[in-house]
């Protein structure tokens, strides 16, 4: 539906299920900034609760909006953690880290007891991998895990920022990959890709979801698992 700004109605709906004395986890990308927003408002008509943030960039929003943000080291554990996807499958398997903040936001969602995602209709698909998979790396094996993942015709781009390399929160490089022609099962591809020393982690969430919240137009559609 034209006009419609689809991040927005998935945001607002996904913001009913925090209450006062929760601790949130807060995603990043242009679709959890609609949340941030929405809890922003929340809290300065008295919502009480503390939040994690995935993020450098989600931190300062959160902080301009006046929500408070501890540590995830402070939160042990988070009730419920709000975040978006660049893909997200009907089995609930997403592809996230099109913003770069994907090992951040894996921590925070494995220590979360609720985790829900919100998308606009485009990002839900039949299958996995018409976006390209981001993969973040350490700088010093960035360029032999390059070659290694050409040899499984990957098809691996370095991520660039302008003409610099671009680099993550943590301070490491993302490499993107192509899996659209993978024929092995997504968990089997994500082992494959952790055991090769220098790899941190990969935008595929394959576990950890557990809403997910799609809006169609003015209509956000939920599923749980
Ligand atoms: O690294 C970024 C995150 O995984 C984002 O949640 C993801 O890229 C979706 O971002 P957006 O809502 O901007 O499409």
């Amino acid at each position: 539906m034209s006009g419609v700004n689809e991040k927005k109605v998935a945001a607002l709906e996904a913001v009913k299920y925090v209450k006062s004395g929760m601790k949130v986890g807060l995603g990043t990308g242009s679709t959890a900034f609609y949340m941030i927003q929405a809890i922003g408002e929340m809290v300065k008509n008295g919502l009480n609760i503390k939040a994690v943030a995935t993020s450098v960039e989600t931190e300062k929003l959160a902080k301009s909006l006046g929500i408070e943000i501890i540590t995830l080291a402070e939160a042990k554990r988070l009730d419920i953690t709000i975040d978006g996807a660049d893909e997200v499958n009907e089995e609930f398997q997403l592809i996230k880290g099109g913003g770069g903040a994907l090992l951040r936001e894996k921590i925070v969602a494995h220590n979360t007891d609720l985790n829900i995602i919100i998308a606009d209709s485009s990002k839900r698909v039949s299958r996995l991998g018409k976006f390209k998979l981001p993969i973040e790396t350490i700088p010093f094996a960035t360029q032999l895990i390059i070659s290694e993942l050409e040899a499984m015709n990957l098809e691996p781009i370095q991520r660039l920022k302008g003409d610099q390399v671009y680099r993550t929160d943590e301070n490491n490089d993302i490499i993107d990959v192509n899996i659209w022609n993978c024929d092995e099962p997504l968990s089997d591809l994500e082992q494959c890709l952790k055991a090769i020393p220098g790899i941190v982690e990969t935008g595929l969430f394959l576990t950890t979801t557990n809403v997910v919240i799609v809006a169609e137009g003015e209509k956000a559609v939920s599923r749980k698992r």
